[in-house]
């Protein structure tokens, strides 16, 4: 398979590439600078005439920029599902869509294309994630999340059930989120406070 992507995410591409005993063939990016991921040598831009029938991975954790490149490229995309993220029966997964170390994903989930499920994130049931979002590292959505296109939910947020989170936002790590969330909002925090007191 092929990466596009020579940065710090890619070297984790290429680590669950070999867990589900994949070759990565070439190693695009469009900074000449960069040599090497992971022990892989970058063969330089991408190029459409490189094998021409491998399937090709986005190695880029940037939504946006994820989201332009993947409208250039010609190759086929590929998912990668690291063998040690529980993924359940009735979990649908697009294209290009990377589920990284320990993540979990639950019944009736939807997830995109382009997505990143990343490392030891907790999707629960019936989510929706849609194409082009990045769950960060250590992220739980309870059931019954949305998330819309190319939003961020940052490390180690969590997200109230049944919440909605519209189209490019951008959910700080460490949040927590129990109101829907417009389309195009930056949003960090969470505000504990005493809502009632419960009688003995
Ligand atoms: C493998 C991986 O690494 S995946 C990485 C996934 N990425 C993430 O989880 C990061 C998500 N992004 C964030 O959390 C960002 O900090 C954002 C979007 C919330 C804010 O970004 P910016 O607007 O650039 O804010 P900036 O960095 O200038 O910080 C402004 C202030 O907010 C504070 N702040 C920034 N992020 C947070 C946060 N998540 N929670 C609480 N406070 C925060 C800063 O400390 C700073 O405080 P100060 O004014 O007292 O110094």
């Amino acid at each position: 398979m092929l990466l596009y992507g020579a940065g710090g995410h890619a070297g984790v591409i290429a680590g669950i590439a070999r867990d589900c005993g994949k070759t990565i063939k070439a190693l695009f990016d469009d900074d000449l600078q960069k040599t090497e991921v992971a022990g892989i040598p970058v063969t330089g831009s991408y190029n459409t005439g490189l094998f021409v029938n491998e399937p090709i991975i986005i190695a880029i954790g940037n939504n946006l920029i994820r989201r332009r490149i993947s409208s250039q490229i010609t190759h086929c995309f590929v998912s990668l599902i690291h063998p040690s993220a529980l993924v359940d029966k009735t979990v649908t997964i697009g294209t290009g869509t990377v589920i990284v170390h320990g993540s979990i994903i639950q019944a009736n989930s939807q997830i995109g294309n382009h997505v990143i499920v990343n490392t030891g994130a907790s999707i629960d049931h019936d989510c929706k994630i849609a194409d082009y979002v990045h769950i960060a590292p250590g992220v739980i959505l309870c059931g019954n999340v949305c998330i819309g296109e190319s939003s961020l939910i940052g490390a180690g947020s969590c997200i109230a059930p049944n919440i909605t989170i519209g189209k490019n936002c951008i959910v700080g790590a460490g949040s927590i989120v129990t109101k829907a969330v417009p389309e195009g909002a930056v949003v960090r925090g969470s505000s504990s406070k005493v809502i009632r007191i419960s009688a003995l």
